[in-house]
C-alpha cells in the first residue's frame, strides 16, 4: 500500500489564519514541497535535510491518529506541509467524510489533484516577489478548475513589502470572484526567537491602513492568530 510522507500531526489546535481562522482543526502536515520560499515558516516540512523526521504512514495510520487527537468528535482536518498536492489524499477524505469529518487544504496552487474536488474548503497561496518564488497561473487554473466542486476556494496572499502588495492587487484582479484573504508576513521563523507581539500588530496595521487608504475593500486583512498565541512554536 502506498504511504503517506507525515511531518507533523497535531491538535486540536484553532485555525489561525485565513477564512476559516478560530476554527478548531487537526493539521495533518506533509513533508515535502516543489518550492522554497525564502520566508517559509515550516522548513521542517520542506527541507530535505528533515526528512529522517518524517513519518511513512498509511491512511489508516494518518485517521488513527486524528480520532485518536479530536477524541472521535468530527471536526476539520487541515491539510498543509509543505506542499500536500504532492501526495494522494482521497482515501483519507473519503474515510473521514464517511465519520463527519470536514477537510481543508492550503497549498500554494502549484500541483492540481483530482481529490481538491471533493474538499470542504481549498486555500491557494499563491507566493508573492518577496517569495523567490514565480507563479505559474497555468497550474494555478488548474487547481481552480480540479476544485470546481469543493465547498468553498479561497485566495490567501502574504504581504511583506509594497511589492508583495502591488502584486496581491493584481492577483485579486485576475480572479475578482475568489475570496480574498491577506495576512502580513513573519520576517523571525526560527522556533527558538521569541517574537515581539508589537512587531507583529505593527506589521498588520500598516497592511490594515494601506488597503483602507487604498479603498480596497475586497480583502479581509487578518494576523496569524497563533503567531499571536504562540508564536513560532512548532505544533500549535
Ligand atoms: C507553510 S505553508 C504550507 C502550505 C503551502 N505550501 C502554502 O504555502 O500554501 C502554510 C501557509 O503559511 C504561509 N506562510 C509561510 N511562511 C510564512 C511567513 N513567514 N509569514 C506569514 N505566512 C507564512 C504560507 O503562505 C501559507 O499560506
Ligand atoms: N494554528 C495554526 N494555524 C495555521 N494555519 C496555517 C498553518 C500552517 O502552517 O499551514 C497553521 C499552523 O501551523 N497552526
Ligand atoms: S510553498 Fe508553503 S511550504 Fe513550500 S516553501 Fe513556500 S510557504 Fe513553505
Ligand atoms: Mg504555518
Amino acid at each position: 500500500m502506498s504511504r503517506l510522507r507525515i511531518a507533523e500531526i497535531f491538535g486540536p489546535t484553532i485555525q489561525g489564519e485565513g477564512a476559516l481562522i478560530g476554527e478548531p482543526t487537526v493539521f495533518v502536515r506533509t513533508g515535502g514541497c516543489d518550492y522554497r520560499c525564502t520566508w517559509c515558516d515550516s522548513l521542517h516540512a520542506v527541507d530535505p535535510a528533515f526528512r529522517h523526521t518524517w513519518a511513512a504512514m498509511t491512511t489508516d495510520d494518518v485517521w488513527d491518529e486524528i480520532s485518536r487527537l479530536s477524541q472521535g468528535k468530527p471536526l476539520t482536518v487541515s491539510l498543509s506541509g509543505g506542499n500536500p498536492a504532492i501526495q494522494d489524499f482521497s482515501q483519507l477524505i473519503v474515510q473521514g467524510h464517511a465519520a463527519g469529518y470536514r477537510f481543508a487544504c492550503e497549498t500554494q496552487g502549484s500541483i492540481a489533484k483530482p481529490w481538491f474536488a471533493d474538499l470542504d474548503t481549498l486555500v491557494l497561496s499563491p507566493k508573492p516577489p518577496s517569495s523567490g518564488e514565480t507563479v505559474d497561473w497555468d497550474a494555478f487554473e488548474s487547481c481552480l478548475a480540479a476544485a470546481e466542486t469543493a465547498r468553498q476556494v479561497v485566495m490567501k496572499i502574504v504581504i511583506f513589502d509594497d511589492r508583495d502588495y502591488v502584486w496581491a492587487q493584481k492577483a485579486a484582479e485576475r480572479y475578482p470572484a475568489l475570496p480574498l484573504y491577506l495576512q502580513p508576513g513573519n520576517p523571525e521563523v526560527d522556533p527558538s526567537v521569541p517574537l515581539n507581539p508589537q512587531d507583529l500588530s505593527d506589521k498588520l496595521l500598516w497592511l490594515v491602513e494601506k488597503v483602507m487608504a487604498d479603498g480596497w475593500f475586497a480583502p479581509r486583512v487578518l494576523p496569524q492568530l497563533h503567531v499571536l498565541l504562540w508564536g513560532n512554536k512548532r505544533g500549535v
